[in-house]
């Protein structure tokens, strides 16, 4: 048994419904289907219909679930709304909604057009509540113990340079999660979110981890735990926080980065000091022990 093996039981989403935004590709294609795997009717929705349909082909296949796809900008609350009703349609009701949909790159702000900074702040935090928002009401109005999981980032607690447009909505995400976590706890919904470390995905490489910048950055000497995260840890984790096990979490954000958010730590530096450079240290600081007790 490792990281890369599914982590719940079968059948541990039967009889749920979750819309997964950006699932046609990347990690939302990967936590599609590890649910679809468990059980789950998965929805999968964004921009390019072909993309989306490809993917569901392709996990219907694999999975024999029951997958639906549909053509949604998260910016836009009409296609917000068809794909709850299409999904009312097809499965019943709608018990999931994993805000996963983002857009972002990395860029000197300064270098931002007023629409650059809009267009990716619209679609992670606007098209987040907007879903949210939507199947919240319906949720109320039907008594449904809905679950939300947004996908947010760990810069949005830490801040980050070069992706601020991101950071902003990441933050406002996070916000609202622990906000409307209180707030609709009475009705028996819950949200929570994970802060994914680096995920190796095309999406985000190719805005993020341009070949030139690649070359020059390796994570395995960054990130603590000297590698890159693993799709199926994630869904595991994604599973766990819809499925009904995790009954009593709510408000939560989990990191899930191999420590990099750790990499802050005021002493952290110390880790370049040599088992000798160590001696040397520690025969200096018995001996400034030594010289203050005299002094005493
Ligand atoms: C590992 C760390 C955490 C990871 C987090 C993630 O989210 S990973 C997820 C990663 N996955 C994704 O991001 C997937 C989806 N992402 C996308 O579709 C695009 O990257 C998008 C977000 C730009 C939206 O596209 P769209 O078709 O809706 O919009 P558009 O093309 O019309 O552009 C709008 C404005 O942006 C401007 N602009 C664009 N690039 C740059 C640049 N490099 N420099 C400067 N500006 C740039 C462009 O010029 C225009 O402004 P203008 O000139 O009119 O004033
Ligand atoms: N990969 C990583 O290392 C990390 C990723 N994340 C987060 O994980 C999530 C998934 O990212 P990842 O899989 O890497 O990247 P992808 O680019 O593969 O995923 C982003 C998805 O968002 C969809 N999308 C973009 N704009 C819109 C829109 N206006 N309306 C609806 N859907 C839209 C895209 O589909 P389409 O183009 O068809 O619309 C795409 O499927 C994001 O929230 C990201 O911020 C966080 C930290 C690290």
């Amino acid at each position: 048994m490792g990281y890369k093996e599914g982590m719940l039981r079968d059948g541990a989403l039967d009889n749920k419904t979750v819309i997964v935004t950006g699932g046609g590709t990347g990690l939302g294609k990967s936590m599609a289907t590890y649910f679809l795997k468990l059980g789950a009717n998965v929805v999968i929705c964004s921009r390019r219909l072909e993309v989306l349909e490809t993917t569901a082909k392709e996990l219907e296949e694999q999975t024999g679930g029951q997958i639906l796809a549909i053509a949604c900008d998260v910016r836009k609350t009409e296609e917000i709304e068809n794909v709850i009703t299409k999904s009312i349609e097809k499965f019943g009701q709608v018990d999931g909604l994993v805000n996963n949909s983002a857009g972002n790159f990395i860029s000197p702000t300064e270098r931002l057009s007023y629409k650059a900074v809009d267009t990716v702040v619209d679609i992670v935090l606007r098209g987040t509540y907007y879903f949210t928002l939507a199947l919240g009401k319906y949720w109320i109005e039907n008594k449904i113990k809905g679950t939300v999981l947004n996908i947010s980032t760990t810069y949005a607690w830490t801040g980050s340079g070069w992706v601020v447009p991101s950071a902003m909505a990441k933050a406002g995400v996070l916000a609202m999660t622990k906000s409307l976590a209180f707030e609709w706890a009475e009705h028996g919904i819950r949200l929570n979110a994970i802060a994914p470390g680096p995920f190796p995905t095309k999406g985000a490489w190719d805005r993020l981890f341009p070949e030139e910048l690649a070359k020059k950055f390796s994570f395995e000497n960054r990130i603590p735990l000297q590698r890159v995260g693993d799709h199926q840890e994630l869904a595991n984790l994604a599973a766990y926080l819809v499925s009904d096990f995790s009954a009593y979490i709510t408000g939560e954000v989990i990191t899930l980065d191999g420590g990099e958010v750790l990499s802050a730590g005021q002493f952290n530096f110390l880790k370049e000091v040599s088992e000798d450079q160590w001696d040397a240290i520690e025969d200096q600081i018995k001996n400034a022990n030594r010289n203050s007790k005299k002094s005493e």
